[in-house]
């Protein structure tokens, strides 16, 4: 039987540990259940990577969790680390100030031995990666091997060379991988899709609008009712909300949707006889996701500042087309599909009637994802919801946590 036992003001020393990680200003609970409490010492190591955008919300999610401790170390591409320790009050203000103030040099490969030495110790460790590096993605197969859990909404390792791929799924067994945010956020999407492939169902198709952000923008550039604001305005929108990649020219040249669609992909079929650098499973051709910014300079695609400044230039190219789109009483889409049949893995942006469902039934960074299976033939199984934002991303992040621990 659960009790909730809701302490306001003084904090008992019994809770406190769960008390200080779930201190909100002036209240503060723990929830007690014979199973589920967290002795002070048996906490989750969790090491994070990353504390931008979803990083910060992963911390603050960890942290207000009702039900289990973390003992938590963060970090940036400074080199400066937070420690939590069980005296530290930790809240969503005093440990980002305690990161940002922070001196303690630290490097990922001390963070790794850290962590092996907890596992050593019997401890469940988690390596929580919040950036986009590849160079961090390439550490997960050591990781891995060495028994520590790896939890990511970094797409570069599960959609880059297939080497590494295959690295990690060969290394993982007593640390475990989990992914679920790298497509559709915290929308379960890797894990219907596991879900269908491992209980044998056939998947046929799999078509959507996979981009949060590209769903944003055309939701909003190309609405059903019609819009006049420009496109770049919009596009600023959607990084102001957090739902563009680090560079949004990653989401408008259809990288990211790439990724995506080559995760789902290697997930369908068995990776057999790959040829080096080969980025799909055998018998696919390739990825083609139509880039919408090919006139951007190289400095653009660099960094997402300077592609900032650029993108007005392109203004009045995407008016005409949403122009000739109304004009035929359509709306522009960008919608992705893995033709499981045909072997065919795409992304473009096309015009729909503006009765379909991608022009009605989106609002927002939705993702729409429709499995077309052997059971789910005659109706798809549909996923829809908010496809990007920092905080539906990192709760994804932290439910793949919560999966490697709860009872
Ligand atoms: N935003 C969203 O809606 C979604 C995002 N994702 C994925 O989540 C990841 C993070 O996205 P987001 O938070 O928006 O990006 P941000 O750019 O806001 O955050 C990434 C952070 O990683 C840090 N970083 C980069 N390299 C390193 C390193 N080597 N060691 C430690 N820290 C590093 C950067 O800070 P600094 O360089 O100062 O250390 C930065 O703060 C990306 O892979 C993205 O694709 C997935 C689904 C949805
Ligand atoms: N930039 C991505 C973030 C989620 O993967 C998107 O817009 O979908
Ligand atoms: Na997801």
């Amino acid at each position: 039987m659960q009790t909730v036992r809701v302490n306001i003001g003084r904090t008992s020393n019994r809770y406190r540990d769960l008390i200080f990680s779930n201190r909100r200003s002036r209240l503060s609970y723990s929830f007690t259940t014979d199973a589920q409490k967290m002795e002070p010492g048996k906490y989750l190591h969790v090491a994070v990577v990353g504390v931008g955008g979803v990083g910060t919300q992963v911390v603050e999610q960890l942290i207000a969790n009702p039900i289990y401790g973390f003992q938590l170390v963060a970090l940036t591409s400074s080199k400066r680390m937070l420690q939590s320790t069980k005296d530290l009050c930790i809240n969503p203000v005093a440990w980002k100030d305690a990161l940002n103030t922070s001196e303690t040099p630290v490097n990922l490969s001390t963070v790794k031995s850290t962590l092996q030495e907890l596992v050593k110790q019997s401890k469940k460790t988690v390596f929580i990666d919040n950036t986009s590096s590849q160079d961090v993605a390439e550490m997960y197969p050591a990781l891995l091997s060495a028994g520590i859990n790896v939890v990511t909404p970094n797409k570069k390792a599960f959609s880059g060379e297939v080497g590494l791929y295959q690295g990690i799924v060969e290394a993982s067994g007593s640390g475990r991988y989990l992914h679920e945010s790298t497509v559709g956020a915290g929308l379960p999407i890797i894990s219907t899709l596991r879900d269908l492939v491992e209980t044998g169902d056939k998947v046929v198709k799999i078509e959507g609008v996979f981009s949060g952000t590209m769903s944003y923008i055309f939701n909003n550039f190309s609405s059903v009712e019609g819009s006049d604001e420009s496109f770049s305005s919009i596009v600023k929108g959607a990084r102001a909300q957090g739902y563009t990649e680090p560079n949004p020219a990653d989401d408008l040249n259809g990288a990211d949707v790439a990724r995506k669609l080559t995760i789902l992909a290697r997930i369908i079929p068995e990776l057999k006889d790959e040829q080096e650098n080969f980025p799909l499973p055998h018998g696919y051709q390739s990825v083609e996701t139509t880039s919408l910014i090919q006139d951007a300079p190289a400095s653009a695609i660099s960094n997402g500042d300077e592609f900032m400044k650029w993108l007005p230039e392109q203004d009045a190219h995407f008016a005409q087309m949403r122009q000739q789109a109304a004009n035929e009483g359509s709306v522009l889409r960008y919608v992705g599909v893995v033709d499981v049949k045909n072997k065919v893995v795409k992304a473009e942006l096309a015009k729909y009637p503006k009765t379909h469902p991608f022009a009605t039934s989106l609002g927002g960074s939705d993702n729409i994802i429709m499995f077309h299976t052997e059971r789910y033939g005659k109706r798809p199984l549909i996923v829809q919801g908010a496809g990007a934002g920092n905080d539906v991303t990192a709760m994804g992040v932290v439910s793949d946590i919560l999966k490697l621990i709860r009872p």
